[in-house]
């Protein structure tokens, strides 16, 4: 498994290329050098993956928190709109990082010699594309490497010779065009194929008034052109190439229905991470681009006390919430000042938290603001050596055998402490389902050493991170979370 763990890790995105002009209508990150913090940092984890998988040990099921990248093919024929399903898809993803490559990159650019006949030019044959680089560049970019996209230029069917578009780390990569579908190898890289259907005639007008405006053509070079070529490679290899698709949108960008369908198959693939699959009692927090700017701020080994305190509470909030949310409930009904029936639900009542000091002790506020006087137990565990733990003290409810547990740490990595917490648990008569360990961020080896020993509990997390240090510490992790949290770290 650490093989395929490792590949599964390589092949992570980091670099991709951000199409400048969206950039700031979706509030996407900048492209940014390999210096920049987002590319180090993603370069940092790769590292940080396949030095944390050297010490996982053989029987780790699937310790990847960098998952691959959602690979998306549009194509269609010329100007049926592919622009604007990439647009709708991409904004409606707009809590997950999504870039966009254009086949129109790739174009091998004309010779001085070709350029002089530049009519008599095929260039929607696929041997117009240069599509070895293509593929090289999204394998870059499906094995977490940043990456250099040419730029083309439509007036002098010439590639900019000194400027690329440097990319970054995504979640999704959108590669668009015409012979997108094409070459079985570029098909391979696609999770998704999506063929945009649009009527031929309204193709022709839009491709007519787009090709005089924007590419400074005139009307009879352009139905020229579509006629000689456009029109017959359509026929001979886009077409052809539509048997491939997952889904066929008629009507393009007007098809909201569609994209609204393929928005949610999208989100759903992203929002699981792969051990969620193999472990079906863990569940990480929903992620927003607000909950990965606090990750950010409290794994900054230079933010301050007061901030580490402050983001720390907001994402510990958030996963209290989430974990409550495992409770079971009854149904309630209620009359509202209108006068009308509301049909709700009715919060469970038997529960209590209990905190593995002292860095659990920073979540029990959080319980407390959400559940007015809930009673919290606490269990001191000692660190013995590198990989011991001892129990040393508990303290927790008599009546602890008849309550649902909300177990507190912030930080889970080898599951030694959680286990000898959950253990303490079983022996005071709690049953395995009633527990909800609730953790800020875990390594994917303790989550397979707790899940495994305790199938039924549920374990709700902010964040998988990439695995253990040879000290056994979090990586890429956050430090030492109580010294932080309680100011304790000089
Ligand atoms: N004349 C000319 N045509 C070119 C050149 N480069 C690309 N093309 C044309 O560009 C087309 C590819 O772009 P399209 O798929 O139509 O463009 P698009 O903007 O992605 O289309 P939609 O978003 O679907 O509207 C091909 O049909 C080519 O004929 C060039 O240098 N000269
Ligand atoms: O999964 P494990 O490998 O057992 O590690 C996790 C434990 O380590 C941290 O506590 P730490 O020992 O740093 O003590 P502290 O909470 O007092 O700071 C953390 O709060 C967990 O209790």
């Amino acid at each position: 498994m650490p093989d395929k763990a490792v590949d599964d890790a390589m092949e992570s995105a980091v670099g991709a290329h951000f199409s400048g002009l969206r950039l700031e209508a979706l509030r996407l990150p900048a492209p940014s050098g390999p210096s920049s913090p987002s590319s180090s940092t993603s370069a940092g984890a790769a590292a940080a993956l396949a030095n944390g998988l050297a010490h996982a040990g053989a029987d780790v099921a699937s310790p990847s928190s960098l998952r691959q990248p959602f690979v998306i093919g549009v194509s269609g024929g010329t100007a049926s709109g592919k622009t604007t399903v990439c647009d709708m898809i991409i904004q409606q993803l707009h809590d997950h990082r999504v870039v966009l490559v254009n086949q129109d990159s790739f174009y091998r650019g004309l010779t001085a010699e070709e350029s002089a006949s530049a009519q008599d030019y095929n260039f929607d044959h696929p041997d117009a594309f240069d599509t070895e680089q293509l593929l090289e560049c999204m394998g870059q970019l499906k094995r977490a490497l940043p990456v250099n996209v040419p730029i083309y230029d439509f007036k002098n069917h010439r590639r900019c010779s000194e400027r690329f578009r440097k990319v970054n780390a995504s979640d999704v990569i959108i590669l668009e065009g015409i012979l997108v579908f094409h070459d079985q190898r570029v098909r391979n890289l696609m999770d998704m194929k999506i063929f945009v259907d649009t009527d031929a005639d309204i193709r022709l007008a839009r491709r007519i008034r787009r090709d005089t405006v924007e590419r400074g053509r005139d009307v009879s070079s352009v139905l020229d052109q579509y006629g000689r070529f456009v029109k017959p490679a359509f026929d001979d290899f886009v077409l052809p190439s539509k048997k491939y698709a997952d889904v066929i949108i008629p009507r393009g960008g007007d098809n909201h229905v569609a994209i609204d369908l393929i928005v949610q198959h999208i989100r759903t693939k992203l929002g699981m991470h792969d051990l969620c699959k193999v472990f079906r009692n863990v569940f990480v927090v929903q992620s927003t681009f607000q909950i990965r700017g606090m990750h950010t701020l409290i794994r900054d080994r230079d933010i301050t006390t007061p901030d580490f305190v402050f983001y720390s509470d907001r994402l510990i909030r958030l996963v209290v919430e989430h974990g409550l949310g495992h409770l079971p409930f009854t149904e309630k009904q209620i009359i509202t000042p209108t006068g009308s029936v509301y049909t709700g639900v009715d919060f469970c009542k038997k529960l209590c938290g209990v905190s593995i000091v002292r860095s659990g002790e920073s979540m029990e506020n959080a319980l407390r603001a959400c559940c007015k006087g809930i009673k919290i137990g606490k269990i001191l565990i000692h660190r013995v050596g590198d990989n011991g733990q001892q129990l040393i003290y508990h303290k927790l409810p008599m009546d602890i055998d008849e309550r649902h547990v909300l177990l507190l740490d912030p930080v889970l990595g080898t599951g030694n402490s959680a286990n000898q917490a959950i253990d303490l648990l079983r022996r005071k008569g709690v049953a395995e389902e009633r527990i909800i360990f609730l953790t800020l961020i875990s390594a994917p080896e303790g989550i397979q050493c707790v899940c495994t020993r305790f199938p039924k509990l549920k374990l709700v997390t902010s964040e998988i991170d990439t695995g253990l240090s040879e000290e056994f510490r979090v990586i890429p992790g956050l430090g030492e979370y109580g010294d932080r949290y309680f100011g304790t770290d000089n």
